[in-house]
Protein backbone atom coordinates (compact mmCIF):
# COMPACT_ATOMS: atom_id res chain seq x y z
CA UNK A 1 0.00 0.00 0.00
CA UNK A 2 1.40 3.19 -0.78
CA UNK A 3 1.44 5.95 2.11
CA UNK A 4 -0.65 8.53 2.03
CA UNK A 5 0.40 12.05 0.29
CA UNK A 6 0.87 14.60 3.62
CA UNK A 7 -2.74 16.81 3.42
CA UNK A 8 -0.17 19.93 3.52
CA UNK A 9 1.27 18.80 0.09
CA UNK A 10 -1.62 16.93 -0.66
CA UNK A 11 -3.08 20.63 -3.05
CA UNK A 12 0.30 21.74 -3.82
CA UNK A 13 1.42 18.80 -5.67
CA UNK A 14 0.18 19.56 -9.15
CA UNK A 15 0.94 23.60 -8.96
CA UNK A 16 4.51 22.22 -7.28
CA UNK A 17 4.71 20.12 -10.86
CA UNK A 18 3.75 23.47 -12.90
CA UNK A 19 6.46 25.25 -11.22
CA UNK A 20 9.12 22.69 -12.24
CA UNK A 21 8.03 22.34 -15.81
CA UNK A 22 8.44 26.36 -15.56
CA UNK A 23 11.92 26.34 -14.40
CA UNK A 24 12.60 24.02 -16.66
CA UNK A 25 11.71 26.48 -19.52
CA UNK A 26 13.92 29.12 -18.04
CA UNK A 27 16.81 27.26 -18.00
CA UNK A 28 16.50 25.66 -21.12
CA UNK A 29 15.80 28.81 -22.22
CA UNK A 30 18.79 30.46 -20.68
CA UNK A 31 20.97 27.94 -21.96
CA UNK A 32 20.36 28.68 -25.19
CA UNK A 33 20.37 32.17 -24.81
CA UNK A 34 24.25 31.64 -23.61
CA UNK A 35 25.32 29.01 -25.93
CA UNK A 36 23.77 31.75 -28.77
CA UNK A 37 25.77 34.55 -26.73
CA UNK A 38 28.84 32.28 -27.09
CA UNK A 39 28.52 31.47 -30.09
CA UNK A 40 28.74 35.02 -31.55
CA UNK A 41 31.17 36.13 -29.18
CA UNK A 42 33.30 33.50 -30.63
CA UNK A 43 32.46 34.43 -34.18
CA UNK A 44 33.09 38.02 -33.30
CA UNK A 45 36.41 36.93 -31.79
CA UNK A 46 36.87 35.24 -34.82
CA UNK A 47 35.91 38.26 -37.29
CA UNK A 48 38.03 40.67 -35.32
CA UNK A 49 41.39 38.42 -35.49
CA UNK A 50 40.77 37.69 -39.07
CA UNK A 51 40.15 41.18 -40.11
CA UNK A 52 43.35 42.03 -37.89
CA UNK A 53 45.57 39.50 -39.33
CA UNK A 54 44.38 40.77 -42.99
CA UNK A 55 45.22 44.11 -41.55
CA UNK A 56 48.44 43.18 -40.10
CA UNK A 57 49.63 40.96 -43.02
CA UNK A 58 49.09 44.52 -45.42
CA UNK A 59 50.00 47.12 -43.15
CA UNK A 60 52.45 45.64 -40.73
CA UNK A 61 52.32 48.70 -37.77
CA UNK A 62 54.63 49.09 -34.86
CA UNK A 63 54.04 51.20 -31.64
CA UNK A 64 56.52 53.11 -29.94
CA UNK A 65 56.10 54.75 -26.32
CA UNK A 66 56.42 57.70 -25.28
CA UNK A 67 58.77 56.62 -22.12
CA UNK A 68 61.47 54.94 -24.99
CA UNK A 69 64.40 56.45 -26.26
CA UNK A 70 62.72 55.98 -29.95
CA UNK A 71 60.04 58.09 -29.41
CA UNK A 72 62.78 60.88 -29.60
CA UNK A 73 64.82 59.70 -32.63
CA UNK A 74 60.96 59.73 -34.42
CA UNK A 75 60.18 63.63 -33.24
CA UNK A 76 63.35 64.61 -34.27
CA UNK A 77 63.30 62.90 -37.76
CA UNK A 78 60.16 64.15 -38.73
CA UNK A 79 61.18 67.64 -37.59
CA UNK A 80 63.93 67.46 -39.94
CA UNK A 81 62.00 65.29 -42.81
CA UNK A 82 60.71 68.14 -45.80
CA UNK A 83 58.12 65.67 -46.35
CA UNK A 84 56.88 65.66 -43.01
CA UNK A 85 57.01 69.01 -42.73
CA UNK A 86 55.19 69.84 -45.98
CA UNK A 87 52.02 67.60 -44.18
CA UNK A 88 52.03 69.20 -40.82
CA UNK A 89 49.50 71.77 -40.53
CA UNK A 90 48.94 72.47 -36.75
CA UNK A 91 51.90 71.38 -34.65
CA UNK A 92 53.89 71.32 -31.56
CA UNK A 93 56.76 73.39 -31.37
CA UNK A 94 60.04 72.59 -28.83
CA UNK A 95 62.32 74.87 -28.36
CA UNK A 96 65.25 72.76 -27.80
CA UNK A 97 67.32 75.46 -27.93
CA UNK A 98 66.51 78.53 -26.28
CA UNK A 99 69.92 79.75 -26.23
CA UNK A 100 70.44 79.81 -29.56
CA UNK A 101 66.90 81.61 -30.13
CA UNK A 102 67.30 84.42 -28.14
CA UNK A 103 70.03 85.47 -29.55
CA UNK A 104 69.69 88.63 -31.47
CA UNK A 105 72.85 88.22 -33.50
CA UNK A 106 70.98 88.87 -36.88
CA UNK A 107 74.43 87.50 -38.66
CA UNK A 108 74.35 84.34 -37.02
CA UNK A 109 70.27 83.93 -36.91
CA UNK A 110 71.19 84.16 -40.80
CA UNK A 111 73.29 82.02 -41.32
CA UNK A 112 71.53 79.01 -39.12
CA UNK A 113 68.59 79.68 -41.49
CA UNK A 114 70.36 79.23 -44.80
CA UNK A 115 72.14 76.24 -43.57
CA UNK A 116 68.36 74.56 -42.26
CA UNK A 117 67.14 75.86 -45.94
CA UNK A 118 69.79 73.97 -47.60
CA UNK A 119 69.56 71.54 -45.56
CA UNK A 120 66.23 70.85 -46.03
CA UNK A 121 66.77 71.04 -49.93
CA UNK A 122 69.82 68.54 -49.91
CA UNK A 123 68.81 66.26 -46.57
CA UNK A 124 71.94 64.13 -47.59
CA UNK A 125 74.01 67.33 -46.63
CA UNK A 126 75.14 67.62 -43.07
CA UNK A 127 73.55 70.47 -41.26
CA UNK A 128 75.44 73.03 -39.41
CA UNK A 129 76.54 72.82 -35.58
CA UNK A 130 73.96 72.70 -33.70
CA UNK A 131 71.16 72.39 -35.99
CA UNK A 132 70.81 69.01 -36.49
CA UNK A 133 67.61 68.19 -35.42
CA UNK A 134 66.30 71.98 -35.52
CA UNK A 135 63.26 73.20 -37.77
CA UNK A 136 63.14 76.40 -38.53
CA UNK A 137 60.29 78.84 -38.20
CA UNK A 138 61.95 82.14 -38.64
CA UNK A 139 64.04 83.55 -36.10
CA UNK A 140 63.02 80.63 -33.23
CA UNK A 141 64.52 77.61 -33.64
CA UNK A 142 62.98 74.53 -32.53
CA UNK A 143 61.36 71.48 -33.69
CA UNK A 144 57.93 70.74 -35.15
CA UNK A 145 55.70 67.80 -34.62
CA UNK A 146 52.76 66.64 -35.20
CA UNK A 147 49.91 66.45 -32.89
CA UNK A 148 47.77 63.89 -31.82
CA UNK A 149 45.88 61.61 -34.15
CA UNK A 150 47.50 63.77 -36.74
CA UNK A 151 48.90 61.35 -39.61
CA UNK A 152 51.99 62.20 -41.66
CA UNK A 153 52.47 60.11 -44.82
CA UNK A 154 55.91 59.25 -45.60
CA UNK A 155 57.51 57.22 -48.66
CA UNK A 156 60.82 56.27 -46.99
CA UNK A 157 63.56 54.69 -49.36
CA UNK A 158 60.19 53.00 -51.64
CA UNK A 159 58.25 52.02 -48.42
CA UNK A 160 54.91 53.73 -47.48
CA UNK A 161 54.65 54.73 -44.45
CA UNK A 162 52.19 56.32 -42.02
CA UNK A 163 53.03 57.93 -39.07
CA UNK A 164 50.30 58.86 -36.43
CA UNK A 165 50.87 60.25 -32.85
CA UNK A 166 48.44 59.26 -30.31
CA UNK A 167 48.02 59.48 -26.89
CA UNK A 168 46.37 57.13 -24.15
CA UNK A 169 44.69 57.55 -20.60
CA UNK A 170 45.89 55.15 -18.37
CA UNK A 171 45.04 54.31 -14.13
CA UNK A 172 48.63 54.42 -12.44
CA UNK A 173 47.68 53.99 -8.65
CA UNK A 174 45.39 56.57 -7.52
CA UNK A 175 45.79 58.82 -10.50
CA UNK A 176 45.43 58.37 -14.24
CA UNK A 177 48.38 59.42 -16.62
CA UNK A 178 48.40 60.09 -20.26
CA UNK A 179 51.12 58.44 -22.41
CA UNK A 180 51.63 59.11 -26.06
CA UNK A 181 52.52 56.93 -28.70
CA UNK A 182 54.00 56.94 -32.22
CA UNK A 183 51.81 54.47 -34.41
CA UNK A 184 53.99 53.06 -37.66
CA UNK A 185 52.17 51.62 -40.52
CA UNK A 186 53.46 50.35 -43.31
CA UNK A 187 51.66 48.80 -46.90
CA UNK A 188 53.83 45.98 -47.65
CA UNK A 189 53.55 42.25 -46.15
CA UNK A 190 56.99 42.27 -44.37
CA UNK A 191 57.69 45.34 -41.72
CA UNK A 192 61.65 46.07 -43.42
CA UNK A 193 60.41 49.60 -44.15
CA UNK A 194 59.28 50.22 -41.02
CA UNK A 195 62.86 48.80 -39.95
CA UNK A 196 64.76 50.75 -42.59
CA UNK A 197 62.58 53.62 -41.29
CA UNK A 198 63.53 53.38 -37.23
CA UNK A 199 67.06 52.48 -38.04
CA UNK A 200 67.46 55.72 -40.16
CA UNK A 201 66.12 57.46 -37.67
CA UNK A 202 68.48 56.34 -35.53
CA UNK A 203 71.16 56.88 -37.39
CA UNK A 204 70.32 60.57 -38.41
CA UNK A 205 69.64 61.25 -34.34
CA UNK A 206 73.07 60.25 -33.55
CA UNK A 207 74.87 61.63 -36.67
CA UNK A 208 77.57 64.25 -35.76
CA UNK A 209 80.88 65.43 -37.66
CA UNK A 210 84.15 64.93 -36.82
CA UNK A 211 84.33 68.93 -35.56
CA UNK A 212 80.98 67.82 -33.16
CA UNK A 213 80.55 66.46 -29.88
CA UNK A 214 77.13 65.55 -28.81
CA UNK A 215 76.24 66.10 -24.89
CA UNK A 216 73.18 63.78 -23.61
CA UNK A 217 70.96 64.63 -20.93
CA UNK A 218 68.51 62.93 -18.79
CA UNK A 219 64.63 63.20 -18.82
CA UNK A 220 63.68 64.43 -15.57
CA UNK A 221 60.69 62.29 -15.63
CA UNK A 222 61.54 58.85 -17.90
CA UNK A 223 65.53 59.53 -16.71
CA UNK A 224 66.03 58.51 -20.34
CA UNK A 225 69.13 59.59 -22.36
CA UNK A 226 67.37 62.74 -24.72
CA UNK A 227 68.19 65.73 -26.71
CA UNK A 228 71.28 65.31 -27.70
CA UNK A 229 73.30 69.27 -28.11
CA UNK A 230 75.83 69.26 -30.10
CA UNK A 231 78.92 71.43 -29.23
CA UNK A 232 81.99 72.01 -30.92
CA UNK A 233 84.37 69.65 -30.48
CA UNK A 234 87.28 70.70 -27.55
CA UNK A 235 90.69 70.89 -29.42
CA UNK A 236 93.63 68.75 -27.17
CA UNK A 237 95.96 71.62 -26.95
CA UNK A 238 93.48 73.88 -25.81
CA UNK A 239 93.46 72.20 -22.33
CA UNK A 240 97.16 73.33 -20.62
CA UNK A 241 98.13 70.86 -18.25
CA UNK A 242 101.37 69.14 -17.75
CA UNK A 243 101.90 66.86 -21.06
CA UNK A 244 103.00 64.11 -18.02
CA UNK A 245 99.06 64.30 -16.91
CA UNK A 246 97.44 64.94 -20.29
CA UNK A 247 98.99 62.29 -22.91
CA UNK A 248 98.85 59.16 -20.00
CA UNK A 249 95.66 59.26 -19.22
CA UNK A 250 94.56 59.79 -23.36
CA UNK A 251 96.36 56.44 -23.90
CA UNK A 252 94.67 55.09 -20.79
CA UNK A 253 91.38 55.62 -21.47
CA UNK A 254 92.37 55.12 -25.49
CA UNK A 255 93.38 51.51 -24.70
CA UNK A 256 90.88 50.78 -21.97
CA UNK A 257 88.22 51.34 -25.39
CA UNK A 258 90.09 49.18 -27.89
CA UNK A 259 89.02 45.70 -28.68
CA UNK A 260 91.80 43.98 -27.42
CA UNK A 261 91.22 45.23 -24.39
CA UNK A 262 87.79 44.57 -24.46
CA UNK A 263 88.03 41.05 -24.99
CA UNK A 264 90.37 40.53 -22.68
CA UNK A 265 88.15 41.80 -20.04
CA UNK A 266 85.82 39.61 -21.33
CA UNK A 267 87.66 36.69 -21.67
CA UNK A 268 88.55 36.50 -17.82
CA UNK A 269 85.30 37.47 -17.12
CA UNK A 270 85.85 40.58 -15.18
CA UNK A 271 83.52 43.63 -15.72
CA UNK A 272 84.47 46.13 -18.25
CA UNK A 273 84.41 49.13 -16.28
CA UNK A 274 87.28 52.08 -15.81
CA UNK A 275 86.47 55.40 -13.36
CA UNK A 276 88.84 57.92 -13.63
CA UNK A 277 88.37 60.80 -10.56
CA UNK A 278 89.73 64.24 -11.46
CA UNK A 279 89.67 66.49 -8.10
CA UNK A 280 91.04 69.80 -7.24
CA UNK A 281 90.64 73.50 -7.36
CA UNK A 282 87.43 75.00 -9.02
CA UNK A 283 88.34 76.22 -13.14
CA UNK A 284 91.33 74.30 -13.10
CA UNK A 285 90.79 72.36 -16.03
CA UNK A 286 88.86 69.14 -15.27
CA UNK A 287 85.28 69.39 -17.27
CA UNK A 288 87.81 70.53 -20.04
CA UNK A 289 90.02 67.59 -19.97
CA UNK A 290 87.03 65.58 -20.09
CA UNK A 291 85.70 67.11 -22.79
CA UNK A 292 88.47 67.39 -24.42
CA UNK A 293 89.59 63.72 -24.24
CA UNK A 294 85.38 63.10 -25.47
CA UNK A 295 86.62 65.24 -28.76
CA UNK A 296 89.87 63.52 -29.38
CA UNK A 297 88.20 60.21 -29.47
CA UNK A 298 84.97 60.49 -30.94
CA UNK A 299 83.14 60.00 -27.79
CA UNK A 300 79.45 61.36 -26.70
CA UNK A 301 79.19 62.79 -23.45
CA UNK A 302 76.16 61.69 -20.92
CA UNK A 303 76.00 63.93 -18.03
CA UNK A 304 74.44 62.36 -15.03
CA UNK A 305 73.52 65.09 -12.23
CA UNK A 306 72.59 62.96 -8.94
CA UNK A 307 71.30 65.89 -7.00
CA UNK A 308 68.80 66.98 -9.90
CA UNK A 309 65.43 66.87 -9.04
CA UNK A 310 63.22 63.94 -9.58
CA UNK A 311 66.09 62.00 -9.22
CA UNK A 312 66.43 58.49 -7.27
CA UNK A 313 68.38 55.24 -7.29
CA UNK A 314 66.46 53.72 -9.94
CA UNK A 315 66.72 56.44 -12.34
CA UNK A 316 70.48 56.43 -11.59
CA UNK A 317 70.73 52.90 -12.42
CA UNK A 318 69.08 52.85 -14.96
CA UNK A 319 70.87 55.98 -17.04
CA UNK A 320 73.99 54.04 -16.49
CA UNK A 321 72.60 50.66 -17.69
CA UNK A 322 71.12 52.95 -20.35
CA UNK A 323 74.12 54.51 -21.67
CA UNK A 324 75.42 53.27 -25.17
CA UNK A 325 78.73 51.31 -24.70
CA UNK A 326 81.77 53.02 -26.15
CA UNK A 327 80.71 56.31 -24.54
CA UNK A 328 81.58 58.53 -21.69
CA UNK A 329 79.53 59.08 -18.83
CA UNK A 330 80.54 62.26 -16.76
CA UNK A 331 79.84 62.63 -13.22
CA UNK A 332 79.89 66.36 -11.99
CA UNK A 333 80.69 67.75 -8.65
CA UNK A 334 80.08 63.57 -7.11
CA UNK A 335 80.76 65.15 -3.47
CA UNK A 336 77.10 66.33 -3.71
CA UNK A 337 76.15 62.52 -3.26
CA UNK A 338 77.57 62.15 0.19
CA UNK A 339 75.82 61.74 3.07
CA UNK A 340 75.19 64.90 5.30
CA UNK A 341 77.39 63.12 7.98
CA UNK A 342 80.58 63.02 5.87
CA UNK A 343 80.28 66.64 4.23
CA UNK A 344 79.58 68.01 8.34
CA UNK A 345 82.39 66.03 9.69
CA UNK A 346 84.78 67.30 6.32
CA UNK A 347 83.65 70.87 6.81
CA UNK A 348 84.31 70.74 10.22
CA UNK A 349 80.48 71.53 11.27
CA UNK A 350 80.17 71.75 15.17
CA UNK A 351 76.39 70.68 15.03
CA UNK A 352 76.76 67.22 13.32
CA UNK A 353 74.40 64.99 14.24
CA UNK A 354 76.58 61.00 13.99
CA UNK A 355 72.72 59.49 14.28
CA UNK A 356 71.89 60.99 10.72
CA UNK A 357 71.07 57.39 8.71
CA UNK A 358 73.58 57.98 5.49
CA UNK A 359 71.10 56.20 3.72
CA UNK A 360 67.98 58.83 3.63
CA UNK A 361 70.12 61.48 3.10
CA UNK A 362 68.83 62.97 -0.13
CA UNK A 363 66.23 65.33 1.17
CA UNK A 364 68.21 67.69 2.92
CA UNK A 365 70.76 66.83 0.16
CA UNK A 366 69.72 67.75 -3.53
CA UNK A 367 69.67 71.44 -4.69
CA UNK A 368 68.15 71.22 -7.69
CA UNK A 369 64.61 70.67 -7.57
CA UNK A 370 64.00 74.49 -6.77
CA UNK A 371 61.19 75.98 -9.07
CA UNK A 372 60.69 73.05 -11.19
CA UNK A 373 57.76 71.65 -9.09
CA UNK A 374 59.79 68.00 -8.80
CA UNK A 375 60.74 66.23 -5.58
CA UNK A 376 64.23 66.61 -4.58
CA UNK A 377 66.70 63.58 -5.42
CA UNK A 378 66.92 60.65 -3.44
CA UNK A 379 70.01 59.40 -4.41
CA UNK A 380 72.09 57.78 -1.63
CA UNK A 381 75.55 56.57 -1.32
CA UNK A 382 74.45 53.08 -2.09
CA UNK A 383 72.64 53.56 -5.01
CA UNK A 384 75.15 55.64 -6.67
CA UNK A 385 78.04 53.29 -6.04
CA UNK A 386 75.30 50.19 -7.05
CA UNK A 387 75.13 52.25 -10.45
CA UNK A 388 78.63 52.46 -11.07
CA UNK A 389 79.48 48.99 -10.14
CA UNK A 390 76.42 47.04 -9.71
CA UNK A 391 75.30 43.51 -11.15
CA UNK A 392 73.25 44.80 -14.00
CA UNK A 393 75.08 48.74 -14.12
CA UNK A 394 76.77 49.61 -17.72
CA UNK A 395 79.83 48.22 -19.07
CA UNK A 396 82.20 49.37 -22.18
CA UNK A 397 81.67 53.00 -21.04
CA UNK A 398 83.95 55.58 -19.66
CA UNK A 399 82.87 57.40 -16.10
CA UNK A 400 84.84 60.35 -15.63
CA UNK A 401 83.55 62.36 -11.94
CA UNK A 402 84.68 65.92 -11.17
CA UNK A 403 84.79 67.02 -7.59
CA UNK A 404 86.09 70.36 -5.95
CA UNK A 405 86.02 68.57 -2.41
CA UNK A 406 87.80 65.34 -2.30
CA UNK A 407 88.11 65.42 1.36
CA UNK A 408 84.05 65.28 1.59
CA UNK A 409 84.21 61.29 -0.93
CA UNK A 410 83.41 58.29 0.90
CA UNK A 411 86.51 55.96 0.94
CA UNK A 412 84.13 53.43 -0.59
CA UNK A 413 84.50 55.25 -4.20
CA UNK A 414 88.33 54.91 -3.83
CA UNK A 415 88.09 51.07 -3.86
CA UNK A 416 89.56 49.57 -6.81
CA UNK A 417 86.98 49.16 -10.03
CA UNK A 418 85.39 52.24 -8.96
CA UNK A 419 87.84 55.06 -9.51
CA UNK A 420 91.25 53.81 -11.00
CA UNK A 421 93.10 56.84 -11.89
CA UNK A 422 92.70 60.12 -9.86
CA UNK A 423 94.07 62.94 -10.68
CA UNK A 424 94.91 66.48 -8.74
CA UNK A 425 93.93 69.60 -10.53
CA UNK A 426 96.01 72.89 -8.60
CA UNK A 427 95.90 76.58 -9.68
CA UNK A 428 97.73 77.71 -12.85
CA UNK A 429 101.35 77.61 -13.00
CA UNK A 430 103.76 79.75 -14.27
CA UNK A 431 104.49 77.61 -17.03
CA UNK A 432 100.60 76.98 -17.52
CA UNK A 433 100.44 80.92 -17.63
CA UNK A 434 102.93 81.21 -20.40
CA UNK A 435 101.31 78.40 -22.69
CA UNK A 436 97.63 80.02 -22.22
CA UNK A 437 99.37 83.25 -23.02
CA UNK A 438 100.30 81.40 -26.18
CA UNK A 439 97.66 80.04 -26.86
CA UNK A 440 95.18 82.89 -26.92
CA UNK A 441 97.89 84.53 -29.42
CA UNK A 442 100.02 82.47 -31.04
CA UNK A 443 102.59 83.36 -33.32
CA UNK A 444 101.37 82.35 -37.25
CA UNK A 445 104.50 82.27 -38.63
CA UNK A 446 105.41 78.98 -37.10
CA UNK A 447 102.21 76.53 -36.36
CA UNK A 448 104.28 73.86 -36.85
CA UNK A 449 102.85 72.34 -33.20
CA UNK A 450 99.24 72.98 -34.30
CA UNK A 451 97.60 69.91 -36.27
CA UNK A 452 95.68 71.38 -39.27
CA UNK A 453 92.29 71.74 -38.10
CA UNK A 454 93.52 73.48 -34.76
CA UNK A 455 95.99 75.97 -37.09
CA UNK A 456 92.87 77.10 -39.42
CA UNK A 457 90.85 77.84 -36.13
CA UNK A 458 94.04 79.83 -34.67
CA UNK A 459 94.20 81.69 -38.38
CA UNK A 460 90.76 82.92 -38.49
CA UNK A 461 90.47 83.43 -34.72
CA UNK A 462 93.51 85.88 -35.16
CA UNK A 463 92.62 87.25 -38.21
CA UNK A 464 89.37 88.64 -36.93
CA UNK A 465 90.49 90.02 -33.32
CA UNK A 466 94.48 90.20 -34.25
CA UNK A 467 95.62 91.28 -37.41
CA UNK A 468 99.56 90.80 -37.47
CA UNK A 469 100.24 92.05 -33.72
CA UNK A 470 102.31 89.59 -33.02
CA UNK A 471 105.66 89.56 -35.03
CA UNK A 472 107.97 87.16 -34.14
CA UNK A 473 108.26 83.61 -31.98
CA UNK A 474 110.99 85.61 -29.90
CA UNK A 475 108.43 88.34 -29.51
CA UNK A 476 105.37 85.83 -28.12
CA UNK A 477 107.84 84.35 -26.16
CA UNK A 478 108.83 88.10 -24.40
CA UNK A 479 105.27 88.85 -24.20
CA UNK A 480 104.36 85.41 -22.79
CA UNK A 481 107.19 85.53 -19.89
CA UNK A 482 105.95 89.18 -19.51
CA UNK A 483 102.39 87.96 -18.67
CA UNK A 484 103.44 84.59 -16.16
CA UNK A 485 105.73 86.85 -14.35
CA UNK A 486 103.25 89.89 -14.16
CA UNK A 487 100.63 87.78 -12.61
CA UNK A 488 102.85 85.70 -10.42
CA UNK A 489 105.08 88.62 -9.30
CA UNK A 490 103.72 92.15 -9.51
CA UNK A 491 106.67 93.57 -8.61
CA UNK A 492 109.09 92.45 -10.71
CA UNK A 493 109.21 94.09 -14.42
CA UNK A 494 111.02 92.55 -17.59
CA UNK A 495 112.29 94.11 -20.37
CA UNK A 496 109.60 94.21 -22.78
CA UNK A 497 108.87 96.30 -26.41
CA UNK A 498 107.03 98.66 -24.47
CA UNK A 499 109.28 99.22 -20.67
CA UNK A 500 112.23 100.80 -20.56
CA UNK A 501 115.28 98.90 -19.89
CA UNK A 502 115.81 97.18 -15.71
CA UNK A 503 118.14 95.47 -13.91
CA UNK A 504 118.42 92.36 -15.91
CA UNK A 505 120.52 90.31 -13.34
CA UNK A 506 117.87 91.14 -10.46
CA UNK A 507 115.44 90.61 -13.11
CA UNK A 508 116.51 86.97 -13.48
CA UNK A 509 117.12 86.11 -10.58
CA UNK A 510 113.78 86.80 -9.44
CA UNK A 511 112.79 84.86 -12.00
CA UNK A 512 114.58 81.46 -10.73
CA UNK A 513 112.64 82.35 -7.30
CA UNK A 514 109.19 82.75 -8.75
CA UNK A 515 109.24 79.47 -10.93
CA UNK A 516 110.05 77.52 -7.56
CA UNK A 517 107.93 79.30 -5.00
CA UNK A 518 104.80 80.56 -6.52
CA UNK A 519 102.77 82.22 -3.51
CA UNK A 520 99.61 83.52 -5.69
CA UNK A 521 97.30 81.20 -6.36
CA UNK A 522 95.19 81.82 -9.06
CA UNK A 523 93.16 79.53 -11.47
CA UNK A 524 93.42 78.61 -15.00
CA UNK A 525 89.83 80.05 -15.38
CA UNK A 526 90.62 83.37 -13.63
CA UNK A 527 93.75 83.77 -16.39
CA UNK A 528 91.36 82.60 -19.23
CA UNK A 529 89.24 85.16 -18.12
CA UNK A 530 91.68 88.14 -17.56
CA UNK A 531 93.16 87.53 -21.18
CA UNK A 532 89.53 87.28 -22.51
CA UNK A 533 89.48 91.41 -21.47
CA UNK A 534 92.12 91.91 -23.57
CA UNK A 535 91.72 89.77 -26.58
CA UNK A 536 92.84 92.03 -29.02
CA UNK A 537 95.93 93.17 -27.78
CA UNK A 538 98.65 90.99 -26.56
CA UNK A 539 100.73 93.88 -25.74
CA UNK A 540 98.18 95.19 -22.97
CA UNK A 541 97.54 91.73 -21.49
CA UNK A 542 101.42 91.34 -20.91
CA UNK A 543 101.78 95.01 -19.47
CA UNK A 544 98.53 94.78 -17.28
CA UNK A 545 98.95 91.81 -16.17
CA UNK A 546 100.94 92.75 -13.42
CA UNK A 547 98.48 95.56 -12.08
CA UNK A 548 95.21 92.91 -12.35
CA UNK A 549 97.33 89.95 -10.31
CA UNK A 550 97.98 92.81 -7.65
CA UNK A 551 94.56 94.36 -7.41
CA UNK A 552 93.38 90.28 -6.90
CA UNK A 553 95.61 90.06 -4.32
CA UNK A 554 94.25 92.52 -2.51
CA UNK A 555 90.77 91.82 -2.75
CA UNK A 556 91.36 88.54 -1.42
CA UNK A 557 93.47 90.27 1.65
CA UNK A 558 90.12 92.31 1.88
CA UNK A 559 87.85 89.77 2.12
CA UNK A 560 90.35 87.48 4.50
CA UNK A 561 90.55 90.11 6.39
CA UNK A 562 86.56 90.93 6.61
CA UNK A 563 86.14 87.14 7.06
CA UNK A 564 88.56 87.26 10.26
CA UNK A 565 86.62 90.51 12.04
CA UNK A 566 83.34 88.69 11.33
CA UNK A 567 84.85 85.55 13.04
CA UNK A 568 86.11 87.36 16.02
CA UNK A 569 82.71 89.37 16.02
CA UNK A 570 80.79 85.74 15.77
CA UNK A 571 83.21 84.41 18.88
CA UNK A 572 82.73 87.61 20.88
CA UNK A 573 78.92 87.25 20.70
CA UNK A 574 79.38 83.84 21.75
N1 LIG B 1 94.08 73.82 -17.71
C1 LIG B 1 93.31 74.62 -18.46
N2 LIG B 1 93.64 74.89 -19.73
C2 LIG B 1 92.88 75.70 -20.48
N3 LIG B 1 91.76 76.30 -20.04
C3 LIG B 1 91.37 76.04 -18.80
C4 LIG B 1 92.13 75.20 -17.94
N4 LIG B 1 91.51 75.14 -16.76
C5 LIG B 1 90.42 75.90 -16.87
N5 LIG B 1 90.32 76.45 -18.09
C6 LIG B 1 89.25 77.31 -18.57
O1 LIG B 1 88.50 77.72 -17.44
C7 LIG B 1 87.11 77.49 -17.63
C8 LIG B 1 86.60 76.55 -16.55
O2 LIG B 1 87.27 75.30 -16.72
P1 LIG B 1 86.64 73.92 -16.26
O3 LIG B 1 85.15 73.99 -16.25
O4 LIG B 1 87.27 72.86 -17.05
O5 LIG B 1 87.15 73.86 -14.78
P2 LIG B 1 86.74 72.83 -13.64
O6 LIG B 1 87.99 72.46 -12.96
O7 LIG B 1 85.92 71.73 -14.20
O8 LIG B 1 85.88 73.77 -12.72
P3 LIG B 1 84.72 73.36 -11.70
O9 LIG B 1 85.31 72.48 -10.69
O10 LIG B 1 84.30 74.68 -11.13
O11 LIG B 1 83.66 72.71 -12.51
C9 LIG B 1 86.93 76.92 -19.01
O12 LIG B 1 86.41 77.92 -19.84
C10 LIG B 1 88.31 76.54 -19.47
O13 LIG B 1 88.50 76.89 -20.83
Amino acid sequence: MLPEIPAFLGNQGSAGLTNNVKLDDILSLAIRIALIGLLAAAVRQLCTSFESSIYDAFFPTAHISQTDPAFEWIQSYLAQSPQAQKQIKSFRLKTADLRQSRRDDSNRLKEVQNAVKSFLRHPESTLSLARKNATFVDSVIGQISPINEQSIFLNHKGAYLWITRKSKCYAKVEFLTREEHFEICGLSFQPKGIKQFLIDAHGAFFKKSHKELLIFNLGPQTANWIDPIPRPTRPWLSVILPDEVKEPLLQDVKDFLSDEETEWYCARGIPHRRGYLLQGKPGSGKTSLATAIASQLGLDIYIVNPAAGGMDDNKLNKAFRNCPPGNMILLEDIDCVMPPRIRRAQSGSENGNDGDDDENYGDNNATNSGGTGMVKSTVTLSGLLNAIDGVSSQEDCILFATTNHPERLDSALSRPGRFDVQLSFHDATYEQAKLLFKHFFPYLGNNSNLSKDESTLSEKKVNCVLPGKIESDGQLEELAEQFAHGVFNPNLIIKSCDQPDVDLEKAYQAEEDYKTKIEVQISMAALQGYLLMHKKDPNQAAIQASAWSDSLRMNKQEEEKKNRLLKKAARERK
